[in-house]
């Protein structure tokens, strides 16, 4: 499990790592140290001239930076300190280290300089580090420090990151980094949404010795494989087809045929014994050719729909409800026969926006929206305004209508507790994607699992069949069915 803080409980720890007799300069030193000892391997000499701005705001943040000009100055680094002040207004420790840079150092009040002459700096830098703003940010960016954050993000030369890239404990802007060098903790801001894939490789240092575990409870836990392990259905090798539970889908429209082949063909994928897909004429005729597995309903009038899950609901644990499915009067009966179902359901797509209207469940029920879904649901939703947007509108959302995936980059699962999904990348943004999700979803009910544990499991999977992908055949251009197609290996990496 994957830890992630905010800032203020980090910003506590410093404090009380303080109060209990270490020195502030000696923590510097120690972040400083580690930062720089980071540089050095990512852009070994080998021989070459190598080059470094560091970017130092106002704060220890910055006096992190002035630590490592000056260890890399000592490693034969020509280092540029480029200053948001001037060099006297600097204060405490930063103010202190600042007496110990070696005189190679450059010193410079980016005040003083134009936005191309910033640039030309940057862009002939091997590498250029961002002290601008660490876990003492107020607000949006102002002044220099914007200035710098904008330019930063302009150039083409790495930019590393101390402790967080500045600017993403805000409504932004903020620095889009290459490389972080965490101190003490990960920080929950880089954890999910667009945030998350500012930080680029992190790496987490401790500032002093074995502190975290004086660190208070994880803003958000992160799940890596073994904790979907955990998790994971049991299939043991007498299984036969009821043993894995059958799964009732509700979807697809004759505007939008594949969402419902997509998710039947991810819900066969992630292991059900039984798919009944349950659609229009024109979803069934496609789906006699290319999903011979699945049984299908004949579903053209919305009314038929109670008489269908009379059919199949003593076979099917599980139902998935929405993708493609429309939003007109006939999507509207079948959503609200389908929320009679008694078994587990999951909710995505078209289906979500019936959520409101039916009332509680009499089943166990779960949802998948994306953000613009989220924000419909929540009666209009911000996402972006501060790093922990995402898990406040998830946790809402849980509230109100059940356990939820919030999809996007860092998924987050909210339940019980709140976690992120450590897997996953741009490769899972391509149409369809969302409706696998579903089918997998609806598979991990079938199998057995309560809601939360379903979307953790089935989630995960569905990053981890994107970063397989990935691996092995870039994150560009893949389609909806091969995420489809890899979740047997994924569930072949947590399931025993
Ligand atoms: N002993 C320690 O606490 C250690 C901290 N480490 C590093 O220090 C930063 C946190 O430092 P702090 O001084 O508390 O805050 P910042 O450096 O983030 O910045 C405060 C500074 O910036 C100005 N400011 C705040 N918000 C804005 C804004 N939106 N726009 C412009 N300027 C802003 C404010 O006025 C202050 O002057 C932590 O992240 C670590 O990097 C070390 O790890 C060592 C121990
Ligand atoms: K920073």
């Amino acid at each position: 499990m994957k830890k992630y803080y905010d800032s203020a409980s980090v910003a506590k720890l410093d404090a009380g790592l303080i109060s209990s007799g270490i020195p502030s300069a000696v923590l510097m030193e120690n972040a400083g140290g580690a930062i720089a000892r980071d540089v050095l391997e990512l852009f070994p000499a080998n021989g070459l001239p190598r080059r470094a701005v560091i970017c130092v705001g106002a704060g220890n943040n910055g006096g992190d930076g002035i630590v490592v000009a000056r260890r890399l100055a000592l490693s034969g680094w020509a280092v540029t300190i480029l200053l948001t002040r001037d060099r006297e207004a600097l204060k405490g420790d930063g103010a202190v280290f600042a007496r110990f840079v070696p005189s190679s150092v450059r010193w410079e009040a980016s005040g003083r300089l134009s936005d191309e002459e910033v640039l030309r700096a940057f862009d002939a830098s091997d590498v250029v580090l961002d002290g601008l703003l660490g876990t003492g940010t107020t607000g949006e960016p102002r002044g220099e420090i914007r200035r710098l954050i904008g330019l930063l993000n302009r150039s083409a030369a790495p930019c590393l990151s101390i402790d967080l890239p500045s600017g993403i404990e805000s409504g932004g802007p903020w620095v889009q980094a290459a490389f972080t060098s965490s101190i003490a903790a990960y920080k929950a801001s880089c954890a999910s949404g667009s945030r998350r894939t500012a930080c680029g490789r992190v790496k987490l240092h401790a500032l002093c010795f074995g502190e975290a575990d004086q660190l208070e409870e994880p803003a958000l836990c992160g799940l890596e494989r073994s904790d979907v392990a955990a998790l994971a259905p049991r299939c043991p090798n007498w299984a036969h087809k009821g043993t894995r539970g059958g799964v009732l889908i509700f979807a697809g429209s004759d505007r939008y045929r594949g969402a419902a082949l997509l998710s039947a063909r991810g819900a066969l994928r992630a292991g059900a014994g039984l798919v009944v897909l349950a659609s229009s004429s024109s979803v069934l005729d496609a789906a006699a050719a290319s999903l011979p597995d699945a049984i299908l309903e004949r579903l053209d009038d919305g009314s038929d729909a109670a008489s269908v899950l009379s059919r199949w609901k003593d076979r099917c644990r599980a139902m998935i409800v929405g993708p493609g499915l429309g939003r007109d009067g006939r999507a509207e009966e079948v959503a609200a026969a389908a929320a009679g179902f008694d078994g587990s359901s999951v909710w995505d797509g078209d289906g979500l926006s019936f959520l409101p209207r039916l009332g509680t469940s009499s089943g166990r029920r779960c949802l998948t929206p994306h953000e613009g879904e989220a924000a419909r649901l929540l009666g209009g939703w911000d996402f972006e305004s501060a790093p922990d947007r995402r898990a406040e509108g998830a946790r809402r959302l849980a509230g109100l209508f059940g356990p939820t995936l919030l999809k996007g980059p860092g998924s987050l699962v909210a339940g019980e507790k709140i976690s992120v999904i450590e897997a996953g990348g741009r490769v899972l943004a391509v149409p369809g994607s969302g409706d696998v999700l579903s089918g997998a979803v609806g598979a991990m009910l079938a199998a057995g699992l309560d809601c939360e544990a379903a979307l953790v499991v089935a989630g995960w999977c569905h990053g981890r069949a994107g970063d397989r992908l990935t691996e092995r055949l870039g994150a560009d251009g893949r389609l909806a069915q091969e995420i489809a197609d890899e979740l047997p290996q994924c569930l072949n990496e947590v399931c025993s």
